[in-house]
């Protein structure tokens, strides 16, 4: 039996050329931008060109270009060295390449018997998981890929994930001076409050995937907070900021761990907005010390952990539909909320 695994991520520009077109196809989105056509277009054109300049300094830091592809071939080839010559890891981003479109037609060529859709965000949102699933069924659809497919929709708890979570955190509260009692600033992405509230399960999400971490850590003293980090247009977003979060730990003189919670590699959000806007405005105002936790990345705890996704999702009986009727979840986990979520 060839199972073929389709890890998903966001994506990234590869030059600053790109910059703009990756931000347009972003905001052109129905899951971003919840307009009609041909009102989303010109809005997606109007937000992208002003976001541009400042989404192109962020990658001139970055040398001209996001390390997402890199780092999630790098989580590819682990998968594969884990599950061997049956299963075969494709990488598909969702705002640029390698995207879907391009993907397709390889994964079709290799003759899987069946398609794994794995989502490289741990939390389920409509904006990220269920997007580059609707992306796929519709360009498996358009090549003819029809093997049974089934959609991982989310491992919040992952026991891999959360041990690689928690090793860093260790890791991390080692570097401070031992007399310092830090604070540990949990910073997943935002999303707009809207989204929440008509019923998108990544918040409640986070928030378990953050009690799964405590709940290894054993250490009721800790100083802990969840925060949200990579606002960006003029809808209110779900808090505390980090950005807050940061400015308390000044005010209070407490000294900072950020780890990062919803993302699985290193990219533009913790490389620049992470490690170098909310480490100096730290330093402006005064946080004694600043240390954040590396990505979990190709960790052997966090690939374990989606081998055993992965093996859990071709055991499990009849994955839940959504309403559209869609397979989306494969977890075999009862009531889980993606499936009321569409796909
Ligand atoms: C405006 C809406 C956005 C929503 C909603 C959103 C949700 C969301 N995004 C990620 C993960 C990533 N986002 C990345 C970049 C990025 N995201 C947005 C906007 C929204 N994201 C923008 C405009 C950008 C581009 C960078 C910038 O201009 O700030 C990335 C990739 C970064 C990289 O490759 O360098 C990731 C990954 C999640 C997990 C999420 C919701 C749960
Ligand atoms: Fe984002
Ligand atoms: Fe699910």
């Amino acid at each position: 039996m060839r199972t073929a695994i389709i890890l998903f991520n966001l994506g990234g520009p590869d030059r600053l050329d790109a910059v703009k077109p990756f931000l347009f196809n972003l905001f052109n989105d129905p899951a971003i931008i919840g307009l009609p056509q041909p009102l989303r277009w010109m809005v997606a054109q109007l937000i992208s060109s002003r976001r541009a300049p400042t989404a192109r300094s962020i990658y001139e830091h970055m040398g001209g270009r996001s390390p997402i592809v890199a780092n999630t071939e790098e989580q590819a080839r682990a998968l594969d060295a884990l599950l061997g010559l049956d299963f075969k890891c494709f990488i598909a981003m969702r705002y640029w390449h390698p995207r879907a479109r391009g993907l397709v037609a390889a994964v079709k060529q290799w003759a899987p018997d069946r398609v794994l859709l794995l989502p490289l965000y741990p939390q389920f949102s409509t904006t990220t998981t269920a997007s580059s699933v609707r992306e796929w069924q519709r360009e498996a659809a358009r090549v003819g890929l029809t093997v049974p497919t089934t959609t991982l929709c989310c491992y919040p708890d992952n026991a891999g994930f959360v041990t690689a979570v928690a090793n860093g955190v260790r890791r991390g509260l080692a570097q401070f001076d031992p007399t310092l009692k830090p604070r540990v600033l949990f910073s997943a992405h935002g999303l707009p409050k809207k989204v929440i509230d008509a019923g998108d399960p990544y918040q409640e999400q986070v928030e378990r995937s953050v009690a799964a971490v405590l709940a290894e850590l054993a250490m009721p003293a800790l100083d802990w907070v969840i925060c949200y980090q990579s606002r960006v247009g003029p809808l209110e977003w779900i808090g505390p900021s980090t950005e807050a979060e940061v400015r308390r730990g000044g005010a209070d003189v407490v000294p900072l761990l950020v780890v990062p919670i919803a993302f699985v590699s290193d990219h533009s959000e913790t490389l620049v907005e992470l490690d170098i806007e909310y480490r100096t405005l730290a330093e402006e105002r005064g946080v004694p010390a600043y240390v954040r936790v590396p990505t979990v990345g190709a960790d052997a705890d966090f690939i374990a952990g989606l081998a055993d996704e992965v093996r859990r999702a071709i055991a499990a009986p009849e994955p839940i539909r959504s309403s559209a009727g869609h397979r989306i979840c494969s977890t075999g986990r009862s009531g889980c909320p993606c499936g009321q979520m569409g796909s």
